[in-house]
């Protein structure tokens, strides 16, 4: 079926003036786009655009330009929630056709604290998400065309978004350079060693349990980075989200594990990730490896916390929160980690945003008791985590929604890359060890940008 035949139903629309913006919803199965061409055909859109594909494969979505935008320099719930309740119910919704799946979601994250935001991170606001003008959804073909609602006469706007998409489809991806290394750099590796030793002496098992501290690796490039470059060898680890995030002229970067939660219909997915051992190719090893971290038990302890703190984070807002006692192993392609899937059902009338501030950082990211473990990164960390470890993610109309912890991610600006990995540091952690985890966690950043350290 060709998207001419539903020119009459356009035509057709009656306005709702009372409305900001009109969002067409249509069936674009008969265009079979790729990444590339979009990415390709929306160039002058650099630093409005992003793409988010979920581990299980549920979402893959493009967006492209950012028609809204809900951006605060502080992290309240109650100010997020209303202007995105204002934002939602700002837009006429017009469905070609009654057998669409897909649903319009902003797109957007909060940053991991409120730690001065130096330079690097300027680009982004504390807490950011945006109403895309083009949300394509790969998976169940559909498109999200928001316009303005008194721009232009609706059928034209929709025989031009035809024409626009007859382009789109017949792009030639542009070629593109890879990254050519200029230099690699640790940033400060010894001083980090040293802040574990010393958080290693402060941490006990009663009053400061655990601190996950991150440290940073500055790559820099002799050519700019190449965004199609860059799309092209996000696709090479599968079986993690893939987060690619344009705003301004900084772009972020994560091929995330963990999920921080999913929410749909009353139903809430989180789970527990914390314990880590390195995946090799050598087979017998691996066995060992996950074996190890099975009955470890640093690493089980490691795990407990979290759980626990997870599940007691969540409390308030469930009766009903299921788990197993025993975690799992999580396989990526260069690292296992101990997991325990978590499932609760939502008490009526839970605002995102309110879950959102309750369950993040979680310990697996933050530490434990999660206020003192907050303050000692900010206080003892070197520089501002800002989008990484954070919670990224997709919100829908009707509060169902999906959030990334983004980590192994990167935050690039023309032409360097910085690179983030932290660990968990528990008492009796060693500073060698930790600091031969972060690097495992560097891997698939140094993956994207074909380098070796
Ligand atoms: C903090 C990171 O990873 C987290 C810390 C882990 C650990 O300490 O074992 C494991 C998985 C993640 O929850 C990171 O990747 O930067």
């Amino acid at each position: 079926m060709s998207l001419t035949e539903y020119q009459d139903t356009v035509d057709e629309v009656i306005i709702d003036s009372d409305k900001e913006y009109i969002t067409l919803h249509i069936p674009i199965g008969e265009y079979d786009l790729s990444h590339a061409q979009i990415f390709t055909y929306f160039k002058d859109y650099l630093g409005e655009r992003y793409w988010f594909q979920s581990k299980d494969n549920k979402f893959d979505n493009v967006g492209i330009g950012y028609r809204a935008s809900i951006s605060r320099d502080r992290f309240k719930v109650k100010r997020l929630s209303e202007e995105k309740k204002k934002l939602f119910d700002s837009i006429q919704m017009v469905s070609l056709t009654e057998d669409l799946s897909s649903r319009l979601s902003l797109f957007g994250g909060v940053k991991f604290d409120d730690k001065d935001t130096t330079d690097e991170w300027s680009d982004f606001s504390m807490a950011e998400f945006h109403l895309p003008v083009f949300q394509f959804d790969l998976i169940r073909q559909e498109l999200f065309y928001t316009l303005p609602q008194n721009t232009q006469k609706l059928s034209e706007a929709f025989e031009e978004l035809q024409e626009t998409l007859s382009e789109l489809s017949e792009t030639e991806p542009d070629t593109y350079e890879g990254a050519e290394v200029n230099i690699i750099k640790d940033i400060f590796p010894d001083e980090w060693k040293k802040l574990v030793d010393e958080a290693v002496e402060v941490l006990d098992d009663e009053t400061f349990m655990k601190v996950v501290l991150a440290r940073q690796r500055l790559i820099t490039f002799k050519n700019s980075l190449d965004p199609l470059y860059l799309i092209e060898r996000l696709k090479d680890e599968t079986g993690t989200y893939t987060i690619y995030y344009e705003k301004d002229s900084s772009a972020f970067i994560s091929k995330s594990p963990e999920r921080l939660f999913e929410i749909k219909d009353d139903y809430l997915w989180t789970n527990a990730i914390a314990g880590s051992a390195p995946r090799t190719l050598d087979e017998a090893e691996n066995e060992y490896q996950q074996d190890f971290l099975l009955n470890d038990e640093k690493n089980r302890y490691e795990h407990e916390l979290v759980r626990q703190s997870i599940v007691e984070d969540l409390k308030p807002y469930s009766s009903v929160i299921k788990y197993d006692d025993v975690p799992e192993i999580l396989q990526n392609k260069y690292i296992y980690h101990l997991h325990t899937p978590i499932e609760m059902r939502l008490n009526d009338d839970i605002e995102i945003f309110e879950i959102l501030k309750a369950i993040h950082p979680t310990p697996a990211v933050g530490g434990l008791p999660k206020q003192i473990a907050k303050n000692y990164i900010k206080e003892q960390e070197y520089g501002t985590r800002g989008l990484y470890a954070a919670p990224i993610g997709l919100i829908h109309e009707n509060n169902d929604s999906e959030f990334v912890v983004s980590l192994r991610s990167m935050l690039l600006s023309r032409t360097s890359a910085t690179l983030f990995a932290g660990c968990g540091i528990v008492k009796g952690s060693s500073a060698d060890k930790e600091f031969l985890e972060t690097d495992v966690k560097f891997t698939p950043m140094m993956n994207v940008l074909e380098v070796e350290a």
